[in-house]
């Protein structure tokens, strides 16, 4: 027997069902690329991070860009999870998927005033404000329709989330938030904005943080400024603390922080407040509790590489292509077979199309099934139809069963509001 050869050539770790859902099956009945999530996975974080923050008077608010599509959604507004949104199409979504306006917060550096207007006029009043030109503006608003809102000061701690440039947010060069001298004068002057009540404080330092240290630099800064705050006569009754907690994407290499150490970090860090507070998480909640399915067209001998051919695309998943970003690929059926080394791309037009180079995989062969793994945040979320490749359905599974919560999209759709140019007007 040679080394290497069918017989003695290892297995592979492979899923071939989650949530008791057959994953071959699955492909065939609905084609891929496809999204699947499990809701039992969903469930469990959002179960252990509840009980984590037990005896605390705490509110999760989901951060919707991680994965908003309405399934979803309404499976965290059942869980008794909150929202955190960025966008009015973020508040439609949720409101739309039976989230509470009170369970509501609005982020974001570049919220317009149509945005500030229809969230006020929906009943949601809770902000986290960045700008001072921000502030005025939601005094304004809030003014002309009698209605009083809360605003809780995003700060900028100047802290080191040590996690990728591009989403980063905790730094001075960041475009996210106030120097805590900046709020300091927005609470001197607080009574000069009488419909707006400014009792809280905001953080969120970044994204896919895998270290407790920089939530704890961040956390400190905040609470050193609530006590000088409650000090001079401002009572603090909400602290914001964001999201960012980090995922597994890649198995024995990363290691994320536990919930319940995150929340002993913030019990330690916030000793003594006794206000309410709020978290962001997304895509703690659900990054790994999605896969993007994916076949092999064919398998590309290349010139200086050899390529792995997938039907999934840079505009199914980004992050490889946006952030370098690893995700764990493995195929669906765990039948022993040569390791062989692939760049694993997809089939469009630039050479980023790539979700892995240089990668062991068993020795694949066109119709292989594969999954890309912990792709349920900020997958389907940032997926786009470049290459006139439509938008790929997504599916939750639940305890041996699937629903298709997004068909795949159809021509027409993806050509909807386009047309041709009938009519020229002059402005
Ligand atoms: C204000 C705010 N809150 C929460 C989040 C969610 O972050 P994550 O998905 O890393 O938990 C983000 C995105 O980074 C954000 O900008
Ligand atoms: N899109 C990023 C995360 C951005 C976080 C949003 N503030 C990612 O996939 O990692």
């Amino acid at each position: 027997m040679t080394p290497g050869s069918a017989a003695t050539a290892p297995s592979f770790a492979a899923d071939t069902a989650i949530d008791d859902v057959d994953l071959a099956a699955l492909a065939d009945r609905l084609g891929t690329p496809l999204h699947a999530y499990s809701s039992s996975a969903i469930r469990q974080r959002i179960g252990g991070l509840q009980a984590a923050l037990s005896g605390l008077d705490a509110t999760i608010c989901y951060a919707v860009k991680a994965n908003p599509n309405l399934a979803i959604l309404q499976l965290m507004a059942n869980a008794g999870v909150g929202a955190d949104i960025v966008s009015a199409g973020e508040m439609r979504r949720s409101l739309h998927a039976g989230m509470s306006a009170e369970r509501i917060v609005f982020s974001g550096v570049g919220k317009t005033a149509d945005e500030i207007a229809g969230a006020l006029s929906v009943g949601i009043h809770r902000f986290n404000v960045e700008s001072h030109d921000e502030l005025l503006t939601l005094q304004r608003l809030a003014g002309a329709q009698g209605v009083t809102a809360r605003a809780a000061v995003r700060i900028n701690p100047d802290v080191d989330a040590h996690t990728h440039a591009k989403i980063s947010t905790g730094k001075s060069e960041n475009k996210f938030g106030v120097s805590i001298d900046e709020a300091r004068h927005w609470f001197a002057e607080r009574s000069l904005l009488p419909h707006v009540q400014l009792d809280g404080l905001h953080v969120h330092i970044g994204s896919q943080i895998l270290a407790l240290e920089p939530f704890r630099l961040a956390l400190q800064r905040v609470a050193a400024f609530r006590r000088e705050l409650e000090q001079a006569g401002h009572p603090v009754n909400s602290i914001d603390v964001g999201g960012g907690l980090g995922v597994c994407y890649r198995a024995g290499e990363d290691h994320p922080v536990a919930a319940a150490d995150y929340v002993a970090a913030i019990r330690e860090a916030l000793a003594g407040y006794r206000g309410r507070l709020l978290l962001e998480p997304g895509r703690y909640l659900v990054a790994e509790a999605g896969v993007l399915l994916t076949r092999v067209i064919r398998v590309k001998p290349g010139i200086a590489r050899q390529f792995l051919v997938v039907d999934a695309a840079m505009n199914d998943l980004q992050r490889p292509s946006l952030y370098d970003a690893w995700h764990d690929i493995v195929p669906v059926s765990g039948e022993p077979r040569t390791p062989t080394t692939y760049d694993i791309v997809g089939p469009v037009c630039e050479s980023g199309d790539t979700f892995a180079r240089n990668r062991v995989m068993p020795e694949c062969m066109a119709g292989d099934l594969l999954l890309i793994k912990a792709t349920g945040a900020y997958g389907a979320s940032m997926a786009s139809t470049y290459n006139s490749r439509p938008l790929a359905p997504e599916v939750l599974l639940n305890q041996g069963r699937y629903a298709v919560v997004r068909r795949r999209q159809h021509f027409e759709e993806m050509i909807a509001g386009e047309q041709p140019a009938h009519h020229w007007e002059t402005t």
